[in-house]
C-alpha cells in the first residue's frame, strides 16, 4: 500500500501542495480528481521523486520513500506514466519499451506478453518509430513501457488527455485487468469524471492543493463534490 501523510510541496515560494493525505491499496483503483492547476501532478510527481516534499511523508509497502531519486524508486516497484506521455520520438516502439529494462533484474529484461495482449497494437508497430505513433498508441506505449518495469503499483497522469473514446475504453479495461489479475495498486489522475467514476474503488477530490473530498466512486455524485469539480 502507498501511504502519503501530510504532505507539502513547493516551486520556489509557490506551495502546490498542503497537507496531502492520501492512501492506494493494493488491488485497488484510486482516482485523484480534480480541476487545471490544483496539484495532481504535483502528487505524482511527490510520489515518484521528479520532485522533493518540504514536509510529511510518503511510503510504500512499508518502506519510506522520503529522500530516495526516482529510479530507487522504480526498483522499488512504482511504474510511472507521466502526463503527455514522453515517448522517445526517435526510438522504436521496442526501443521505447526496453527502457523500462532499468530497474529490473537480468532475468527479467523481457517484454511481458500480457502488454501484447493488452495493447495489440504495440506488437504490430515494434519497428515503428515512437513519434510515429498517435496519441493514443503513445498512450498505450507509455502504459506498456511503465509494465515493463514490473511494478507494484501503476501511477498514472491523465492517460485519457487528448485521447479517442475508443483508446480510453482499451485503456480503461487494461487498468481494471491489471488490477483485477495482478492485484497491483493503480493510482490514477484524472479530469474525466466518467472515466474515474466507472473505474474507481476510491476516489479523492483536491483544491488549491488540498483534498477536499474523499470516498467511493458513488460520492462523486453529491452535490459537494461536484462544487469542487465545476469550473
Ligand atoms: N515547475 C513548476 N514551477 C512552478 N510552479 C509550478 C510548476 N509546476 C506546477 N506549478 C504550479 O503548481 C500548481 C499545481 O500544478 P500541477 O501541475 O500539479 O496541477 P495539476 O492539477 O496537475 O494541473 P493540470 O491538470 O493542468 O496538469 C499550479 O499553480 C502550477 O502553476
Amino acid at each position: 500500500m502507498l501511504t502519503v501523510e501530510n504532505v507539502n510541496l513547493h516551486y520556489g515560494a509557490a506551495q502546490a501542495l498542503r497537507g496531502i493525505s492520501l492512501t492506494a491499496e493494493m488491488g485497488r483503483i484510486t482516482c485523484v480528481l480534480g480541476r487545471n492547476g490544483v496539484g495532481k501532478s504535483s502528487l505524482l510527481r511527490a510520489v515518484t521523486g521528479q520532485h522533493g516534499i518540504s514536509g510529511g511523508s510518503i511510503s510504500f509497502d512499508g518502506k519510506m520513500l522520503n529522500g530516495l531519486p526516482p529510479f530507487a524508486r522504480a526498483k522499488q516497484g512504482i511504474g510511472y506514466v507521466p502526463q503527455g506521455r514522453e515517448i522517445f520520438p526517435l526510438l522504436t516502439v521496442r526501443e521505447n519499451l526496453e527502457t523500462g529494462y532499468a530497474p529490473v533484474s537480468r532475468k527479467e529484461r523481457f517484454i511481458p506478453d500480457d502488454i501484447f495482449s493488452l495493447f495489440p497494437v504495440l506488437q504490430s508497430m515494434l519497428g515503428r518509430r515512437g513519434g510515429d505513433l498517435s496519441g493514443g498508441q503513445q498512450q498505450q506505449l507509455a502504459i506498456g513501457r511503465a509494465l515493463v518495469t514490473r511494478p507494484k503499483i501503476l501511477v498514472l497522469d491523465e492517460p485519457t488527455e487528448g485521447i479517442q473514446p475508443s483508446i480510453i475504453k482499451d485503456i480503461g479495461r487494461a487498468i481494471r485487468y491489471l488490477r483485477d489479475s495482478t492485484g497491483m495498486a493503480i493510482l490514477l489522475v484524472e479530469q474525466y469524471l466518467d472515466f474515474c467514476r466507472e473505474l474507481a474503488d476510491q476516489v479523492y477530490i483536491m483544491d488549491r492543493g488540498e483534498i477536499v473530498h474523499q470516498g467511493a466512486a458513488e460520492t462523486l455524485d453529491t452535490p459537494e463534490a461536484r462544487r469542487h469539480l465545476t469550473v
